[in-house]
């Protein structure tokens, strides 16, 4: 063969072995894209009430300003997730009393958010295959609540969370890979709710005996990132 034949070939056969290398160089990149998202998506459904917007220090507020000659509980002696029922076990009159002031008008658009809450919705939202719904349950007097809580949404978390917004009585007909919210006991009609229920702590659930086989979170300095990734796996 001729010596300018031969590198030709050469030039030949290095141009094609460039061309498989780089064609598995692509090949791989798709693939350690493929991988990343293959790893489980989740879907993270965070309460309102208690973990995001701060229900109980906005009630007190409100009950004392409103009723200031009637006793009240302070957040230190709060004990049960309903709070009506121990304003009516402290005395009578005061359940209904209770009752008026989330009723209100402007009560569930004024709940200051819970400190680290906003951030880590926005954080959760940020993150690859994850999917961030609030599931929070209206009162039944509609006037002012469903209203302001998409108000309050669109308040702190802007417009684009509307979309991510769940309102019902019944979060066990919701499916989703987790359920962080501060009420102990969530029950309806379905007896085996596809979420995990992570238990928020919150003033009225904070002396309750620690039930091990349910996972908490203190509150959002706590570890939920790493909740989450347990839960991927
Ligand atoms: O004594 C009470 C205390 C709270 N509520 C209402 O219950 C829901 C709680 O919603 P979550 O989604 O479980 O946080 C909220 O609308 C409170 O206003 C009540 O009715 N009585
Ligand atoms: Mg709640």
């Amino acid at each position: 063969m001729l010596l300018t034949q031969m590198f030709r070939r050469i030039g030949r056969d290095t141009a094609s072995a460039y061309s498989v290398y780089s064609q598995r160089q692509s090949m791989n990149s798709v693939r350690s894209v493929r991988n990343v998202s293959t790893s489980k998506r989740l879907r993270v459904l965070v309460d309102m009430d208690g973990v995001l917007a701060d229900f109980e220090g906005g009630f007190l507020k409100k009950f004392r300003k409103r009723y200031p000659q009637d006793p009240y509980i302070t957040l230190e002696d709060r004990r049960g997730f309903w709070v009506s029922t121990q304003y009516g076990e402290l005395r009578s009159d005061l359940c209904a009393k209770a009752i008026s002031i989330w009723e209100s008008k402007n009560f569930f658009i004024e709940l200051e958010p819970l400190p680290g809450g906003l951030e880590a919705v926005k954080e959760m939202s940020r993150m690859e295959n994850t999917d961030v719904f609030i599931c929070t349950s209206p009162i039944k007097h509609y006037k002012y609540c469903p209203y302001e809580k998409y108000a309050w949404v669109e308040k702190h978390l802007g417009s684009e969370f509307l979309e991510q917004i769940i309102l019902t009585r019944d979060k066990t007909v919701v499916t989703g890979d987790v359920l962080i919210d501060d009420k102990p006991d969530i029950l309806g009609v379905e007896p085996n709710p596809a979420w995990e229920h992570i238990l928020f702590t919150a003033c009225h659930n904070k002396h309750l005996p620690p039930c091990p086989s349910k996972r908490h979170l203190l509150s959002w300095d706590d570890d939920w990132r790493g909740v989450l990734e347990d839960l991927r796996r």
